[in-house]
């Protein structure tokens, strides 16, 4: 088993004129939780396709699980926007072809597990169900195919919150207790804060942000204090006015570099951090070690710039 889920080597997908992704390297390390966030058109979706051997890159390449998109297919779930499902099957036909599919690595409990909690009908016809029911017989299938990977894009959108809460907490407990990897686009901030261990921020098509949620809090600093306070030698990442106050998330040039003093200076939460980075796109990218393909077992300090 390979040690890495995903290794991005400047990989970009164009569309006609368009680049929807450009010179994406990074990594992700096997058996995280990560949050894959970034505004409307970043580029989320055509990663996750690409990640999923869907779609073929542009230019640069992927390593999934340690091979080739194609190859990996069998070890990947991946559940998009859409949702593609057989309407005239039942829910119970649509796990047996689940079944089928997949000989020897089914997990036919944690399929039914998911259905059932969303009191769905067996014999119900997939046509006849609701957007968010179909979202989950789509996870059910993508569970009980028991995938070392697993791709979600924005998977708990139509799921009503009583629904996201158990959902997510399912999900969570199944890729611990089996070590799966699993990307997820999610536009709720929120609701990442407490369940994903690693960050790819993705603008107009670039990785802004990669690495371990906690690494990359670390590196930030959450400041408030007079307007007229000078922030070098630090990165200002956003800075805000609001009368004689004056706040500005930086990071740390210096791991060491004190804060001007008179400051109050608190670590972001992720939300912070995210939307922050959301409103400056032009902020410099930040790739922690463990997410710089670049960078050894060994890597020294976080590589600043490198995805630029
Ligand atoms: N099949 C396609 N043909 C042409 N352009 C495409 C296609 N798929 C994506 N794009 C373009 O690529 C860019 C990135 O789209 P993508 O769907 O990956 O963004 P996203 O981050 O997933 O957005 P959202 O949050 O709205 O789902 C957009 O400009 C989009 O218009």
């Amino acid at each position: 088993m390979s040690d890495t889920a995903i290794e991005a080597a400047g990989l970009g997908r164009r569309f006609r004129r368009t680049w929807a992704l450009r010179d994406c390297s990074f990594r992700l390390p096997a058996g995280r939780i990560c949050a894959l966030v970034g505004p409307n058109g970043a580029g989320k979706s055509t990663l996750l396709t690409l990640a999923a051997g869907l779609l073929r890159p542009t230019e640069g390449g992927l390593r999934i699980l340690g091979t080739d998109p194609a190859s990996a297919r069998e070890r990947i779930a991946y559940v998009g926007q859409d949702k593609p499902l057989f309407p005239q099957l039942t829910v119970a036909e649509t796990l047996r072809t689940g079944r089928e599919l997949n000989p020897g690595h089914w997990d036919d409990a944690v399929a039914e597990e998911i259905v059932h909690a969303g009191g769905l009908d067996p014999a119900a016809r997939v046509r006849t169900l609701s957007g968010g029911q179909r979202t989950r017989v789509a996870l059910a299938l993508a569970l009980g195919k028991r995938p070392e990977l697993l791709l979600l894009d924005e998977p708990m959108a139509d799921l009503d919150p009583l629904g996201r809460h158990q959902l997510m907490g399912k999900l969570m407990a199944d890729a611990a207790d089996h070590g799966t990897t699993v990307v997820m686009s999610s536009h709720i901030l929120s609701e990442l804060e407490n369940t994903c261990d690693y960050v790819l921020l993705v603008a107009h098509g670039r990785i802004r942000l990669a690495g371990d949620t906690d690494d990359l809090l670390a590196a930030h600093t959450l400041l408030t204090g007079p307007a007229t306070a000078d922030l070098t030698p630090h990165t200002v990442i956003e800075s805000r006015t609001t009368g004689r106050q004056l706040t500005a998330l930086i990071r740390r040039t210096e791991p060491g570099a004190d804060v001007p003093s008179g400051w109050d200076a608190v670590e972001p939460t992720l939300e912070e951090l995210l939307l922050a980075h959301l409103r400056s796109p032009d902020a410099p990218a930040l790739l922690t070690p463990s997410a710089d393909p670049s960078a050894g077992p060994t890597a020294g300090p976080t590589a600043e710039g490198a995805a630029v």
